[in-house]
């Protein structure tokens, strides 16, 4: 479970998150959803311990995530801006990560598989396409095989069929009775991938609607009668 408690973040006069709330259960994909500087990337961040609250909690079971114990086997995540050295291999880039973390060799295979990713594992990550890196942002992810996964845009440079795979990659890992909480600012992506949708505009929770066919009409409304 991932629980938001009256989150508040200020970047000098811009406030990007306002008194956010929520929760994220498991066993459901959550989507994430708000325009552009709605304060999506900042909540993530400030869940994943990397920008500090002016106010507020962000925990994960009941823990703040720089408190969490061997922090890559509780909680996974997918940064837009995630950074490789180009000049190693996906396989070697997965390696060093499980050397720093304490995880076994194994799992680099395994989630390479996982995310479709072995034919491509021996090359230059410098060569990736965007697509690419993705798959290997969420195999980084994976390797703690971690119960919570928190990906921002996740499906960013995937092509349709990328997309697909990952709907009904994160839908299974839910199923397992995982929690994933998926930030996108294109709606149709996350009609497609959540089940539940928290919609965030200028900072604040709008609205939680059903990922259903509505979902663009509900998006909007929420959206309009926020300002
Ligand atoms: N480090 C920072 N310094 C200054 N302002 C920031 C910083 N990080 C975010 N902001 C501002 O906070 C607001 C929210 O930004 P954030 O990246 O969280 O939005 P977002 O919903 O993820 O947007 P997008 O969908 O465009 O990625 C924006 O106005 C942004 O310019």
């Amino acid at each position: 479970m991932i629980s938001v408690t009256a989150l508040s973040k200020s970047f000098g006069s811009v406030r990007a998150v306002h008194d956010l709330t929520f929760e994220v259960a498991p066993g459901t994909v959550t989507g994430f959803l708000g325009p552009n500087g709605a304060g999506k990337t900042t909540t993530l961040r400030m869940i994943l311990g990397l920008v500090r609250p002016d106010a507020g909690t962000a925990l994960i079971g009941g823990t703040r995530y720089t408190d969490l114990e061997s922090p890559v086997t509780k909680v996974g995540a997918v940064l837009e801006s995630t950074a490789f050295h180009p000049g190693r291999t996906g396989r070697l880039h997965l390696e060093t990560l499980c050397l720093a973390a304490g995880i076994p060799d194994r799992r680099v295979g395994e989630v390479l598989t996982e995310v479709d990713l072995l034919a491509a594992a021996d090359r230059r990550v410098g060569g990736y396409s965007l697509g690419m890196r993705q798959r290997l942002a969420l195999a980084s992810a994976l390797l703690g095989d971690p119960a919570v996964l928190v990906l921002d845009e996740p499906a960013n440079g995937l092509d349709p069929e990328g997309i697909h795979w990952l709907r009904g990659y994160l839908r299974a890992h839910a199923t397992t009775g995982r929690t994933v909480l998926v930030s996108s600012h294109t709606l149709t992506e996350l009609s497609l991938m959540a089940d539940d949708v928290l919609v965030v505009s200028e900072g604040r929770l709008v609205a939680e609607l059903p990922a259903g066919p509505d979902l663009e009409d509900e998006y909007l409304t929420a959206i309009r009668s926020s300002r």
